[in-house]
């Protein structure tokens, strides 16, 4: 199963190695701006679906924001343990 680093290292190596049709690739490319768009829509989708959608439909978008937030740490040159020392 995906794990929140696995996911991570598996972003991290889209954004060195740029595979041709990378969604991840195309949204560094887009910047900071768009992917906070995205971070933005998946929170609310994530509001929405605990309060009106069930829990599996909530654990999809919070996999979601989960996966915008790997791609604007990223984007801003944060590593996990730049973000786990804030915990
Ligand atoms: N986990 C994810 C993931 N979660 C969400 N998303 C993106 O976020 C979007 C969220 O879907 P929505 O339905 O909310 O949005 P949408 O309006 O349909 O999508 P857009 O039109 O905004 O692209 C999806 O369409 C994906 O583009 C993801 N894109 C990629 N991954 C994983 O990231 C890895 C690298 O992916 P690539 O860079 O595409 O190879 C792979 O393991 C993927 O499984």
């Amino acid at each position: 199963m995906k794990t929140f680093e696995s996911l991570f290292a598996e972003l991290q190596d889209k954004a060195r190695t740029r595979p041709e049709g990378s969604g991840t690739v195309a949204e560094l490319d887009a910047g900071v701006h768009h992917i906070g768009k995205k971070v933005i829509e998946e929170a609310g989708e994530v509001w929405m679906a605990a309060e009106y959608e069930g829990k599996d439909a909530t654990a999809l978008e919070i996999s979601q924001l989960l996966y915008h937030v790997q791609v604007m740490m990223i984007a801003t040159g944060l590593s996990l343990e730049d973000v786990y020392r804030k915990l």
